[in-house]
């Protein structure tokens, strides 16, 4: 039997982006994936001709091009006409890329991606993903929670096969988890550790969207949807930031981390108040269908909580649903280049087994 070959469109080659394609190289597979197209914001490697381009030299062949990214329509048209079935990878955490997945799936282009925006943003963008017909590309995106974690594909099962979910309840975000496990368990300074979130790839590009709560909000906005809650956006549920209101509107994550330190006093003293009462600090995400509540914020779990004993960037999940009473639990790590780069590279071979 012949073997199948897929055309591959990469969007990102940063923390996630280079670590998928180091994978992608390595891997043996019996379906072919060729690489037609490799962008970042400011330079791309194109293949006119839809003849694969290297997977092993394009570090340094993205360095040498002087060839500019196409913009969203020229990569349309490009990717329409390609003589395979084409994966669009999105490496980034773009809006504008976001917006535009409606368009690639209603032209045949699946679609598999670490990147939350397209998920958590207006409800009716969900719809226009989520709403296609049987020629539509199909859409993956496992990694857009807990990184590669199985949480997305077991959560899609549990509604799909007729269950009823009524909490959820995590930590969801890696950084936020390796800041405050190494903050419950050292006596470094908060703004030393949220600087080595950052240095160990965790955090968003921007930390400040780990820290002000948005990106678990994201998450959580993400797993209420399917699960069958309307949430209407990330910001239409209560929201704990844990950026010191002064440096709310600072204009840049570097000026946030330069800064930070003149408040570690006030998360110290939030450390001391906890542990006075035998607490530690960790930033939780919950959907509760009984009391129809969505929320994300800091709280105070007793040490002898699972929650509580986390380590490194770990997220965690629980899932009380009708068949699990007693939750089903999912562990491990939430976030680093190559989890997170499993999780799409999964939903890739998932992808590609379908077309
Ligand atoms: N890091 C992690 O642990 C996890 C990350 N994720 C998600 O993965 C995604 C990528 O994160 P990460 O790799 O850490 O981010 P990085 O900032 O390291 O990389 C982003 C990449 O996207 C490119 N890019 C940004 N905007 C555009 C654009 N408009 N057009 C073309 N390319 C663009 C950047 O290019 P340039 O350098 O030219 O700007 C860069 O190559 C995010 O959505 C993040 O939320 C999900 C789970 C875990
Ligand atoms: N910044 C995120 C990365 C994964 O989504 C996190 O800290 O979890
Ligand atoms: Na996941």
């Amino acid at each position: 039997m012949a073997s199948k070959t897929l055309n591959i469109a990469i969007i990102g080659a940063g923390v996630v982006g280079s670590s998928f394609l180091k994978q992608l190289a390595s891997v043996k597979s019996q379906i072919s994936y060729n690489l037609i197209l490799l962008s970042t914001s400011r330079k791309a490697l194109i293949s006119k001709d839809y003849k694969p381009l290297s997977l092993q030299s394009w570090e340094s062949d993205l360095a040498k091009t002087t060839e500019a990214p196409l913009s969203l329509d020229e990569l349309l048209q490009f990717l329409k006409k390609s003589p395979e079935p084409v994966i669009f990878v999105d490496n980034t955490s773009n809006d504008s890329i976001a917006n535009f997945y409606p368009s690639l799936l209603q032209n045949g282009i699946s679609i598999a991606t670490p990147n939350k925006k397209a998920f958590s943003s207006g409800l009716s963008l969900w719809n226009e993903i989520f709403n296609g017909n049987e020629s539509s590309g199909l859409v993956y995106h496992e990694a857009t929670v807990g990184a590669g974690l199985p949480i997305i594909g077991p959560l899609n099962d549990i509604v799909n096969t007729g269950d009823k979910v009524q909490k959820i309840e995590g930590i969801f975000s890696g950084s936020l988890s390796f800041i405050l496990n190494t903050f419950s368990s050292s006596n470094q300074k908060f703004s030393d550790i949220v600087k080595k979130a950052k240095e160990l790839g965790y955090t968003e590009p921007d930390p400040r969207d780990d820290l002000n709560g948005l990106d678990v909000a994201r998450k959580v906005t993400i797993l209420a949807r399917i699960a069958g809650f309307k949430v209407e956006s990330p910001t239409s549920f209560p929201v704990n930031s844990l950026i010191p209101k002064p440096l709310e509107s600072v204009s840049s994550g570097e000026e946030y981390l330069q800064k930070l330190p003149d408040f570690d006093h006030e998360m110290e003293q939030l450390k001391q108040e906890a542990a006075a009462d035998n607490k530690v600090l960790r930033f939780v995400g919950k959907v509760d269908f009984p009391n129809n509540l969505v929320s994300v914020g800091i709280e105070k779990y007793d040490v002898a909580h699972p929650f509580a004993s986390l380590k490194g960037s770990d997220n965690v999940v629980s899932f009380q649903t009708d068949r699990y009473p007693n939750p089903l639990i999912v562990q491990g790590a939430g976030a680093g280049a190559d989890v997170t780069a499993a999780g799409v590279l999964a939903d890739v071979f998932k992808i590609a087994q379908r077309l």
